[in-house]
C-alpha cells in the first residue's frame, strides 16, 4: 500500500502549486526538499533579484532627475548595504512557506529524493511508495567545460556577495546576466558581457534588444558577441578570461567572473532510469506534462527542459500537474499569452510573437513601431529609453505580440496579454478610455 497518494519532488513554485491541488482534493501528499522550503524565486531569484533591481531604479531616476529641475549630489549605490537590505526579504520566508503548507496538511520531509522504482522514493535509507509523484526539482546552473570553470560564480553567490568588486566578466549575455549588469554597472562596478551566440536574448524581438543594447553601452556596459570562452585564470586580484573572437585569442581581467549561460533541469541525480522514466536532454513527457513511458509521473516548472524558466509558469505547469493527476489528462499549458519581463534599467517586456515567429508562421500582420521618447508622456518622466513595438493580425485585428522596452513596459505589457489571451482587438483597446496622463493612456497609439 502506498505511504501517500502524492509525492511531490521539490518544494518550489511548481512543487507547492502540485501539492496544493491535491490537497484541496482531500489527498495525503508528502513535499520532500532538499534545500529550502520556498524554492528560487522567493529566496535565490525574482524576488531578491528585484529588489537590487528597485535600488537601481531609484539610482536611474535620480540620475536624470536634474532634467525635471530636481538637484540631488553624488548619488550612489552602496552593494554591501543593499544586499543586507535584501536579507530583510527572505529572513523567515522559507519557514513561513513550510509551515503554511503543512497546515494544509502535507507532510515536508526534508533530503535528496532519487528515484529506486516507478513510484518509489529513497529518501535519506528510507523508502517511500506514493500512487503519484511530480517531479518539480527546478534548474541549476549550466555547467561549462572550460579549464577554470570552478572560478566562475552563480546568481546565487552574487546575491550573497557582500564586498563590491571593481569589475566582474559575466559569461552568457542572457537575462540573469543583463540583470545583475545593469545593477552592478550603477554600483560602480566594471562589467563585461561574454556571448556565444551573434546577440543576447535571442528569442526576443531583434529590434527591442537592439535598443537595449544602446543603452546598456552608455551605462558601460561592454558586450562582446561571438566570443567563444577558453579559459580562466585566477591572477594575483582577480582572473583573466581568455576567449576567442574573430578569430584571435583575447582576455579580459576582472575581479569576480559569473556565470550566465543559462540553467538546465535539475535532474541528473534523481536516478530516472530506475523509475522508467524517458530522458535524454530533458524528461520525455506529453502535452499534459506526464512522462511518456512512466504514467504515474508528472514534471512541472523549470525540471522540465522545454518550457520557458519563469516563476509564474512554474506555478501554471505545478497546477496542471496537480489537475491532470487528480481528474485525469484534461489541461494542457497555452505559453502564448504568458508575458516575460528583462529587468534592466529600462526594463524589456514581451509577449506573443516576435516577428520572425509570426512571419515563420505565415500570419499575415501590420507591425507598428514606435519610438516615444519625444512623446510628452516620456519627456515628463525624463525617460531615455521609450520603444514599442506591436504585432497586429491583418484578418482578425487581434494582438499578436507587443515588445516593451522603458516606458512602464514591466507594467503596460500586461494589458497586451489580456487581450491577447481574451482575443481583445487592436481597436477595443483603441476605443478604451484610459485616465489621463498615464503611460497607459499611450496605448491608443500604440496599438
Ligand atoms: C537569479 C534569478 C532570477 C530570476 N528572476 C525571475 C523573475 O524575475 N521572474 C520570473 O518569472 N522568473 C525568474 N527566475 C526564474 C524562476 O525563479 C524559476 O523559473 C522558478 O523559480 C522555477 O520554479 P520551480 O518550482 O520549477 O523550481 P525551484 O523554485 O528551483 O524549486 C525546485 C526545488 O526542488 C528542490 N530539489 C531539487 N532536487 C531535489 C531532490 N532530488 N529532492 C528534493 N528536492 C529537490 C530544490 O532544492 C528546489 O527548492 C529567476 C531565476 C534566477 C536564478
Ligand atoms: N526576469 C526574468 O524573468 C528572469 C530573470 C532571471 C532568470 N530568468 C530565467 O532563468 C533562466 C536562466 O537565465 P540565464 O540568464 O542564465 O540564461 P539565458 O538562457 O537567458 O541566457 C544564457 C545566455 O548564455 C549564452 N551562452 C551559453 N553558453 C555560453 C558560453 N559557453 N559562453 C558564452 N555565452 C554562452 C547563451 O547564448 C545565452 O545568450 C532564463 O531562461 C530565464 O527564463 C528569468
Amino acid at each position: 500500500m502506498a505511504d501517500y497518494d502524492l509525492l511531490v519532488l521539490g518544494a518550489g513554485n511548481a512543487g507547492i502549486a502540485a501539492a496544493n491541488a491535491a490537497l484541496k482534493a482531500g489527498w495525503s501528499v508528502a513535499v520532500v526538499e532538499k534545500r529550502d522550503v520556498g524554492g528560487t524565486c522567493p529566496l535565490r531569484g525574482c524576488v531578491p533579484k528585484k529588489v537590487l533591481v528597485a535600488a537601481a531604479q531609484t539610482f536611474d531616476v535620480i540620475s536624470r532627475a536634474d532634467r525635471q529641475q530636481v538637484s540631488v549630489k553624488d548619488p550612489s549605490l552602496e552593494w554591501a548595504k543593499l544586499i543586507e537590505h535584501k536579507h530583510g526579504f527572505i529572513e523567515g520566508v522559507s519557514d513561513e512557506m513550510k509551515s503554511s503548507i503543512e497546515k494544509r496538511g502535507a507532510k515536508v520531509l526534508a533530503g535528496k529524493g532519487r528515484f529506486v522504482g516507478p513510484t518509489t522514493i529513497e529518501l535519506d535509507g528510507k523508502r517511500i511508495e506514493a500512487r503519484k509523484i511530480v517531479i518539480a526539482t527546478g534548474s541549476k546552473p549550466r555547467s561549462l567545460p572550460f579549464p577554470g570553470a570552478k572560478h566562475l560564480l552563480t546568481s546565487d553567490d552574487l546575491l550573497e556577495l557582500r564586498n563590491q568588486p571593481t569589475s566582474a566578466v559575466f559569461i552568457g549575455a542572457g537575462v540573469i546576466s543583463l540583470e545583475f549588469s545593469h545593477v552592478l554597472a550603477r554600483a560602480g562596478v566594471h562589467v563585461s558581457i561574454l556571448e556565444a551566440d551573434e546577440r543576447p536574448l535571442s528569442s526576443m524581438e531583434n529590434s527591442a534588444v537592439a535598443q537595449l543594447i544602446k543603452a546598456s553601452d552608455k551605462l558601460g556596459i561592454k558586450l562582446i558577441t561571438s566570443a567563444k570562452v577558453t579559459g580562466i585564470e585566477r591572477k594575483q586580484t582577480g582572473f583573466s578570461v581568455q576567449y576567442l573572437c574573430d578569430g584571435e585569442n583575447q582576455a579580459i581581467e576582472a575581479e569576480i567572473v559569473v556565470n550566465g549561460a543559462g540553467r538546465i533541469a535539475d535532474i541528473d541525480e534523481l536516478n530516472l532510469n530506475a523509475a522508467g522514466i524517458e530522458h535524454d536532454h530533458g524528461i520525455k513527457v506529453d502535452e499534459y506534462l506526464r512522462s511518456v513511458s512512466n504514467p504515474h509521473v508528472w514534471v512541472a516548472g523549470d525540471a522540465l527542459s522545454n518550457s520557458p524558466q519563469l516563476s509564474p509558469v512554474a506555478t501554471y505547469e505545478g497546477q496542471i500537474a496537480g489537475n491532470n493527476l487528480l481528474n485525469g489528462d484534461l489541461q494542457k499549458p497555452d505559453y502564448h499569452p504568458i508575458p516575460s519581463c528583462v529587468f534592466t534599467v529600462p526594463a524589456l517586456a514581451q509577449v506573443g510573437y516576435t516577428e520572425v515567429k509570426a512571419r515563420d508562421l505565415g500570419l499575415s500582420f501590420e507591425t507598428k513601431e514606435n519610438d516615444m521618447t519625444s512623446w510628452r508622456s516620456a519627456r515628463m518622466h525624463a525617460e531615455d529609453v521609450a520603444y514599442a513595438k506591436v504585432l497586429i493580425d491583418k484578418n482578425s485585428d487581434q494582438i499578436l505580440g507587443a515588445h516593451l522596452l522603458g516606458h512602464q513596459a514591466a507594467e503596460l505589457i500586461h494589458l497586451f496579454a489580456f487581450a491577447i489571451k481574451h482575443g481583445v482587438t487592436a481597436r477595443a483597446m483603441k476605443e478604451t478610455v484610459y485616465a489621463y496622463p498615464t503611460f497607459t493612456s499611450d496605448i491608443k497609439f500604440l496599438v
